[in-house]
Formats: C-alpha cells, structure tokens, sequence
C-alpha cells in the first residue's frame, strides 16, 4: 500500500520544523511548502492524506489557498487542518470552515492532541486506499470472471456441437437424430399431422472403397452430404447421417406423396453428380437407394415402428435393383423408380 503522504504549508522555517518534529513518529512522506504557491504546487503532483495549512502567510493566505484546492475536482476532498495561533482564532474559525477545513488547531499545539488527529486523519487514508485496492482487485477478478464465463459458454457449445454433430459431414449425428425423431413424433401426437421419414444408403460403398480407397471414400462421403445439403427442404425438415453411408431426413407435417417427391430429387440429385463407381453392382456411377416411410403418429403407436418401415422400404429399394425409391406405409409396399 503507499505511504500517506502530508503536506504541511507554513511561510516560518521554524514552524515547519516544529510540526515536522510532532510528525516524526509516523509512517509517512511529509511534503513541506512555504507558501500558498508552492503548498498548490504540490497538490498537482501528489495525493495527499492530509494538508496542514497556515493561516497567516504573505501573498495568498490559508483560506485562499484552502478555496483554489477545493475548487479542484482532484483535491476536492483533501482533508485540511488550519493551524493558527490562538489569539486570532475567535475571528477566524468560521471562515476556516467555509473555506473547507476539517479541522482547526491552535497554536502552540499540544503534542498529543495533534498527533491523535493526526493519526486519525492518516488511518481513515489507509482505509480508503485499502478500499480502493480491494475495488480494483474486485474489478479485475470481475473482468476474470466475465472472461472465464465466456470460455465456458464457447466449450459448452463445442461441446454440444460436438455432441450433436457428426465429424466428417458436419450433419447431425445419430445421436441427434434420435432426439429429433422422438421430439418430432411426439409434436405429431400432439398435431396430428403426418410425419413422414426417408433413410437413403450408398450403393455398393464397400466396393467403392475397395476400389478408390477409404480416404476417396470419405471425400465421396462429403460430396454427397453437399448435395443432399442443397436439396431445397423445408426449415423444419432434418437431414441428418444416421450411419456409415447411411444419411435420414426427418419430414414433419408431411404426407406420403410429399415425402416420395423429396426422395425422389434426393436420389436424382445423387445420380446427376455421376461420381465413377467402376465396381458398382448396378450402374457406373455412384448411386443411392431410398426408402420411405409416413405415419401419423399415435401414442399408442412406437416411433420404432416408423423407422422400421422405413428401412423395410430402403431394404426393398436394393432388392429392386439399387438407385431407387420405395416407400412403405406399415403393411403396403410401393416401388417407385
Ligand atoms: N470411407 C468411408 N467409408 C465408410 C465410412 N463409414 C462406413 N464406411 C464403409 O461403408 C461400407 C458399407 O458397406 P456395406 O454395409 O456392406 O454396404 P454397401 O457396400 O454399400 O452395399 P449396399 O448397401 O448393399 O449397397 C463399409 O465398407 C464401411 O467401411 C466412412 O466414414 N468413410
């Protein structure tokens, strides 16, 4: 903590070494002045725990001086004793205190009575330094903790994203899609409204991998999930990659037909891309199966069951010869090119 420090302004060398003696048993830095001038000086260099003024000086006498100080907004509030002798103190005190004291003492002083002042004064500094340190300690742990709090919100949504996001393709993961299937199911319970579900695999991905290697395999991956990407959905429809070639989107308030439309521009917009597949079982090029199914869901009813038609229906689409799109509604079975 720093040193108070004490100015002590008085035009008698001899006064200034009186005072500085009573001083000498405290902890401080005494600043001495001989003059209103030099005493307002010094205010703009240091800050101090406390100013001793004369009243009587030539040129600018104590209450001036006392006046200039209070009028500057860094001084302000610089406590201020007068010392002056007793003879004049009657007729002074009053205009001691406009001027700003705190405190008024007489000449000669009484060792003791001065040095307790004095003491208070100094202890009520170290107080408010001691204040002010623990505020800016206070401040700067605050902005630690508005910076940490940041840290940790931008982890926890690493975190979640992460968590909910698949690393090659940067689709939603299965773990996701299992939340969003369930949230989607029940707000068809709750809508009534038709939920329909497209599961789509590569064809012959194995042999595409065989063939152009794994890395090209994770390229081909990222090619595909571009596309379905750019499919024109809906807001509300998910796509997400629910296995190793396998990809899902969720349609919510949509009925069979809407949903074979869907998969059919997926399965199309896979084809156009014409990615070389040399050792597909089907065609030459890389292509999808799709498999369709849609349901209004009931709370009787498992949201398994969905899924399970769905990939009925996708096991159907490869078993009709790849790179197509079959639908299933629970029981019925539709082939669609
Ligand atoms: N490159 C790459 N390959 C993957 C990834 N995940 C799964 N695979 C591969 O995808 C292939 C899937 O093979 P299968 O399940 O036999 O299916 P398929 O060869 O596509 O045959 P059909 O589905 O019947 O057309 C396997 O060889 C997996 O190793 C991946 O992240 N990157």
């Amino acid at each position: 903590m720093a040193i108070p420090k004490i100015l002590i302004v008085d035009d008698r060398p001899e006064n200034l070494l009186a005072l500085e003696g009573l001083l000498d048993k405290f902890h401080i830095e005494l600043i001495k002045a001989n003059s209103g001038e030099e005493a307002l000086a010094h205010t703009l260099d240091h800050d101090f725990a406390l100013i001793l003024l004369d009243v009587q000086m030539p040129g600018m006498d104590g209450y001036e001086v006392a006046e200039l100080m209070r009028g500057n907004r860094k001084n302000k509030h610089i406590p201020i004793i007068f010392v002056t002798a007793a003879s004049k103190a009657s007729s002074h005190i009053f205009k001691g205190y406009e001027s700003g004291a705190v405190d008024y003492l007489l000449k000669p002083l009484v060792p003791l009575v001065f040095q307790s002042k004095v003491g208070v004064f100094i202890e009520l500094f170290e107080q408010k330094e001691a204040l002010r340190e623990k505020t800016q300690e206070f401040d700067r742990k605050l902005v630690e903790l508005e910076e940490l709090q940041q840290q940790l919100e931008e982890t926890n949504e690493q975190l979640l994203m992460l968590s909910t996001t698949d690393g090659l393709t940067g689709l939603l993961n299965r773990r996701r899609f299992d939340e969003v299937f369930s949230e989607e199911w029940k707000r068809g319970i709750r809508s009534q409204s038709s939920l329909s579900l497209i599961i789509l695999d590569i064809d012959d991905f194995k042999a595409y991998n065989d063939t152009y290697g794994h890395q090209v395999g994770d390229d081909c991956l990222r090619e595909v999930t571009r596309t379905l990407s750019n499919i024109p959905l809906r807001e509300m429809d998910k796509l997400a990659r629910i296995g190793g070639e396998e990809f899902a989107i969720i349609l919510p308030e949509t009925d069979t037909e809407g949903a074979m439309q869907a998969a059919k521009r997926v399965r199309t917009s896979i084809d156009r891309l014409a990615i070389p597949h040399s050792s597909s079982s089907s065609h030459q090029h890389l292509t999808i199966s799709v498999g369709v199914s849609t349901v209004i869901p009931k709370a009787d009813l498992s949201s398994r069951k969905l899924m399970e038609a769905a990939d009925m229906a996708l096991y159907e689409a490869k078993h009709s010869g790849r790179n197509c799109c079959c639908s299933m509604a629970v029981t019925n079975m539709v082939v669609n090119s």
